[in-house]
């Protein structure tokens, strides 16, 4: 299997105190994202740590959309 070439993304890492921290911040991450019906790709790694990747799948590049859902998750 061939590797793939990433598509356009933001991404950005958030570290908590604890994994309960961590999955609290990724129920809220996915709170925002079905309120938006705009959806991250998300990884909980390293039992503390968050890393939410953004991209406009239909569009296939980052839109202001996905600009928007980083904004508002940056506010949590
Ligand atoms: C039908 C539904 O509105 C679409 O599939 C939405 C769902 N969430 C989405 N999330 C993201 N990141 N990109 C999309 O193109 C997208 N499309």
């Amino acid at each position: 299997m061939n590797w793939n070439k990433e598509t356009e993304k933001i991404t950005k890492e958030f570290t908590f105190k604890n994994f309960k921290e961590a999955l609290a911040f990724v129920n809220q991450v996915g709170d925002l994202a079905e309120n938006m019906d705009h959806h991250p790709d998300i990884l909980l790694h390293s039992y503390k740590k968050v890393t939410i990747s953004l991209t406009s799948h239909s569009d296939g590049k980052v839109t202001e959309k996905d600009h928007q859902l980083a904004s508002k998750i940056d506010e949590i």
